[in-house]
């Protein structure tokens, strides 16, 4: 289950900004995770102005599967940037949970990175040094509760299917069983979306398909959202939504194929 990170203690004090003053009465009371509206990022190199998302419409509800796709330089990892709370636009409004996150602080948008949102990448990025469990550990290492961290993680590797691959480390692990100790560790905070960028990029058609079913498995089970970023086509049909972004801009989605989704 999503955690409920709408009433954060620090804005309960006394003359606090509350965050239900905030929020905006369209996500009020639905379950859209995260909306964007008119988003502009504009990135300033000297003189120059770049404009990687020219006014862009958006949004992610629980259990979602969205693909966005589209050629180099389109503006899909400034997308994926925002939608991480890594970044926030430079006009047009995201808000999480109804709560414009222009107004979070930077150390409100990690918290809120924390709990929300879940990362896998292509490389997977596990510390060889460390195994299955002690990575997907990793995240909640300075937790108050290590057994209870402990706990989880064991289930979430049984959950992926690794429960007999505990104390291997990573080079003992094919890419499929390393992207599925990635995503096990992506879990551990209870995220409500999962960003995905090129999650089958490292691996053989079968094995990527097998991520795919895990994730469709995640969403139903655990109601996660899955965005991810991908070239191949193959993933980009098993979405609901696809995004096709050209030139910063949100095309018909139709127009995928021509636009950097390459067939396997
Ligand atoms: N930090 C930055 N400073 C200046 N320009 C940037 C910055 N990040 C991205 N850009 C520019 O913004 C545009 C969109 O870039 P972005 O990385 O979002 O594209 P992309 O679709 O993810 O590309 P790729 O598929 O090659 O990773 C590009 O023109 C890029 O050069």
């Amino acid at each position: 289950m999503a955690p409920d990170i709408s009433a954060p203690a620090e804005t309960d004090q006394p003359g606090a900004d509350r965050e239900e003053d905030r929020q905006s009465p369209r996500d009020a009371g639905n379950d859209v995770i995260i909306r964007g509206e008119s988003v502009v990022k504009e990135y300033q190199t000297g003189a120059q102005t770049v404009q990687a998302l020219k006014g862009i419409d958006f949004s992610i509800q629980p259990s979602d599967f969205v693909a966005i796709v589209g050629p180099s330089g389109s503006g899909k990892s400034t997308l994926l940037n925002l939608l991480g709370l890594l970044d926030v636009p430079t006009r047009g409004t995201v808000r999480l949970r109804g709560t414009d996150v222009s107004t979070f602080s930077d150390g409100d948008r990690t918290t809120k990175r924390k709990h929300t949102i879940g990362f896998v990448f292509q490389s997977f990025y596990l510390i060889p040094t460390l195994t299955a469990l002690e990575n997907v550990e990793m995240p909640r290492m300075l937790d108050r509760t290590p057994k209870k961290t402990r706990e989880r993680a064991k289930q979430l590797l049984r959950r992926v299917g690794l429960g007999d691959r505990l104390d291997h480390y990573p080079d003992e692990l094919s890419g499929g069983q390393k992207q599925r100790v990635a995503i096990a560790r992506s879990l551990i905070n209870d995220p409500a979306i999962l960003l995905a960028d090129e999650p089958t990029g490292n691996l053989d058609r079968e094995t990527g398909d097998d991520i795919l079913e895990l994730f469709d498995e995640l969403r139903a089970e655990e109601n996660v959202a899955v965005v991810t970023v991908t070239h191949d086509a193959y993933v980009a049909e098993e979405a609901d939504r696809v995004v096709n972004l050209v030139d910063g801009e949100i095309t018909d989605a139709d127009e995928a194929e021509s636009n950097g989704v390459v067939e396997q």
